[in-house]
């Protein structure tokens, strides 16, 4: 049975509020798979607890790693990793749930391992692009049964060891297809040399992180020529880490700050991040709001009136933009996100849908949204799966009576405890009154 959709707060004074968001997404599933390949065990401390992280944990030690939570320091248990042996044989079928770091990063991993590992996901998956990552397996001599479906489901037939050496793969598609080869390329024989081989690579923050995470880590990476990675074999250095908070996901709370001309204060924001998230600093004067960041803390303030925006590759924090541009005074143009079409959902097209059916004035372009003011008036936000839909639709809702958003549990995939994060922050300060 459905749910009912969730009655979003309206605000109705400006926000005054301070908020601690979880674990970062990208980095603890990154380091998720680098301790399940680590010369040692490892130690990831306040990591994400979401479908996500639970969903990369699941196929991790179904391929043999051990996980086990031990007590942190905060509410969030920590997470101890003893990896998987070497050539462990295993036949497995591994659930990616929505989990693009699932099923993208995981099956190179399953390459390492000798026996057949299954691969599938929710029906949202199973139109995700993943072609350019089996083509890739192909090339480095990994067998993979339904490959030529180009989508889930599929089986990875490892040998228990990849030569590895020159790869090429088309990007364009998602900047997950570099990291996923990146990611385990030191444990293959010969590393690998990684060309990327069509026009450009979106999301290429996340691929920065990849290298900044891997050298950290004792991991020779040569990215110095363009569309272009070589990685050299050798031990991935066992680590403990204390895991940042998801920037990308304080984006809904920052805004909140802007859509309301209130102000909403982040502690502990880190001074040096391989985050996409950081962006907002960048991102959010162009609306109107004031930020600063003094002492760990960034602050947000919205202004009166929010100007429209001009922006390019904001990847996975295009959806809460498009939520700030619908409530803006002037028009919003957002270019090079045409890879959104093959995220959770096909977000150009949700975000378009959802804010015209509120009144709103969207259009899709080849590479991106252009958003006009339009007045808003209330009604259902859908969600199509996608916790950047959910969180959106919230947004809106804060400075649009009536307004309400279907599924927003599906926030679970990396912020779970969304709804009462949202309505705690509309609790504080000034106690912005919430209108259901
Ligand atoms: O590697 C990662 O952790 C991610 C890469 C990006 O994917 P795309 O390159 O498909 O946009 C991003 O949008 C996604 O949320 C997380
Ligand atoms: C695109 C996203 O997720 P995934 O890791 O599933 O690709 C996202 O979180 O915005």
């Amino acid at each position: 049975m459905p749910s009912a959709p969730w009655p979003a707060p309206c605000a109705t004074k400006p926000l005054d509020a301070t908020v601690t968001i979880p674990a970062s997404k990208s980095l603890t599933n990154r380091y998720l798979v680098l301790a399940a390949i680590a010369d040692g065990t490892c130690r990831l401390r306040a990591p994400l607890q979401s479908r996500d992280s639970e969903l990369m944990m699941g196929a991790l030690r179904s391929l043999g790693a051990v996980i086990e939570e031990v007590p942190g320091c905060g509410d969030v248990p920590d997470l101890r990793v003893t990896p998987i042996p070497e050539r462990n044989a295993v036949d497995t079928a591994i659930d990616c749930g929505l989990a693009g770091t699932v099923m993208r990063f995981v099956p190179p991993l399953a390459a390492l391992i000798a026996g057949t590992v299954a691969f599938d996901g929710d029906p949202g998956a199973r139109v995700r692009p993943m072609a350019p990552i089996l083509a890739a397996l192909a090339q480095l001599g990994i067998h993979v049964n339904n490959a030529s479906a180009g989508t889930l489901p599929f089986a990875v037939h490892g040998t228990g060891s990849v030569t590895g050496g020159h790869v090429g793969v088309d990007a364009g598609g998602s900047s997950q297809f570099i990291s996923a080869l990146l990611l385990v390329a030191a444990r293959f024989k010969n590393g690998i040399h990684l060309e990327h081989t069509g026009d450009s690579v979106p999301s290429v923050d996340h691929i920065s992180m990849t290298v900044t995470l891997l050298r950290s880590l004792g991991v020779n990476v040569d990215d110095s020529m363009p569309n272009h990675w070589i990685v050299q074999p050798g031990p991935i250095a066992a680590f403990d880490v204390v895991l940042e908070q998801d920037l990308s996901n304080a984006g809904p709370f920052l805004a909140a700050a802007v859509v309301t001309g209130g102000t909403v204060r982040i502690p502990n924001w880190p001074s040096k991040t391989t985050q996409v998230g950081d962006k907002w600093r960048e991102i959010l004067p162009q609306f109107g709001a004031e930020v600063t960041l003094e002492d760990g803390v960034l602050s947000v303030t919205g202004t009166a009136e929010i100007h429209g925006v001009d922006l390019s590759d904001t990847s996975e924090l295009a959806p809460v933009i498009a939520a700030i541009a619908c409530l803006a005074s002037t028009p919003s143009t957002l270019r090079g996100i045409a890879h959104l079409r093959g995220h959770e959902t096909d977000r150009l097209a949700a975000l378009v849908a959802e804010i015209n059916a509120l009144g709103g004035d969207a259009m899709e372009t080849p590479d991106g949204l252009i958003i006009n003011p339009a007045p808003l008036h209330g009604g259902v936000f859908h969600s199509y799966a996608d916790h950047r839909m959910a969180t959106a639709g919230a947004i809106i809702a804060l400075a649009v009576p009536g307004v309400e958003v279907e599924d927003i549990s599906t926030t679970a995939k990396t912020m779970p405890d969304f709804p009462r994060l949202w309505t705690d922050m509309l609790s504080q300060g000034s106690g912005a009154q919430i209108r259901g």
